[in-house]
């Protein structure tokens, strides 16, 4: 019996980590039996390339570097931790909880096409790649985690970068690039009916608490009876 994948996605410091913890957590008191993944998997060689990408080693322009390569680099991740890690815990019917998953790439590289017809046929190629020739599951849910960018910036304000330095990755140093990203939502929930989790009230974040129980709510309904 396959189990559920369930995606938590949104912008730098949306708060994906946080929820994905804590709907571990509240999963785990249940008695489901459930593990959590995040990626890029930093700490594994297979994301060799995606911290190159991110570092600059490709150009220093995100929108420069090819999308399609780009997104190549994280699908592989991807493929070595499903393949080493929990192909076989959701095919026995395990909830996996992923911190970002293709719909990073169908978020972060659609957004580097500006014509529409590009983005849909770059969105078939991905689905096509990931999920059909790789193999890779398909979610059951996607939790998108909105947050507006100028209260991003204030949670991120002086962390450390996970690629090393305190400068911010490619995609953050770009400002413009990540307004984009943020502009794509309605075009990527539309498409593809993903839940869109709004972080915030009169434009402050909400409470930890409040925003587990939306995610909560979401998840309660594809869980396996
Ligand atoms: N609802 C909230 N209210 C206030 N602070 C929050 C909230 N959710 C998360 N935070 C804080 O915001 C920061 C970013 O949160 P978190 O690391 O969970 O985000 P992330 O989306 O996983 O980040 P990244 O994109 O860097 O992986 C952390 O310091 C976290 O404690
Ligand atoms: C998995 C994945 C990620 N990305 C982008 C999204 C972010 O800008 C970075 C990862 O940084 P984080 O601080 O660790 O969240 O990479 C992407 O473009 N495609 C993907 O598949």
């Amino acid at each position: 019996m396959q189990g559920r994948l369930i995606i938590i996605e949104g912008g730098d410091g949306s708060g994906k980590a946080t929820q994905t913890k804590l709907l571990q957590e509240h999963l785990q008191r249940e008695g489901q039996s459930v593990r959590a993944v995040s990626f890029p998997d930093y700490d594994s060689d297979s994301s060799a390339l995606v911290r190159m990408y991110l570092r600059g080693d490709f150009g220093a322009d995100a929108d420069a570097v090819n999308p399609y390569a780009a997104s190549a680099f994280y699908a592989v991740d991807r493929f070595a931790s499903y393949q080493m890690h929990w192909k076989s815990f959701l095919e026995q019917g395990g909830i996996v909880l992923a911190d970002r998953y293709t719909t990073s790439n169908m978020l972060y590289q659609m957004i580097k096409f500006n014509d529409p017809a590009d983005r849909r046929a770059y969105l078939d190629w991905l689905e096509d790649f990931e999920f059909g020739k790789m193999g890779l599951p398909r979610p059951d849910l996607v939790c998108l985690l909105d947050v507006p960018l100028d209260v991003t910036e204030q949670l991120m304000a002086g962390r450390q970068g996970k690629t090393g330095g305190t400068t911010g990755d490619i995609h953050e140093k770009n400002g413009s690039f990540l307004h984009k990203c943020h502009d794509a939502y309605d075009e990527l929930t539309d498409r593809y009916g993903w839940q869109r989790i709004a972080c915030t009230e009169d434009g402050r974040m909400r409470s930890i608490d409040d925003i587990h129980a939306d995610v909560y709510q979401a998840v309660a309904a594809v869980l396996i009876p």
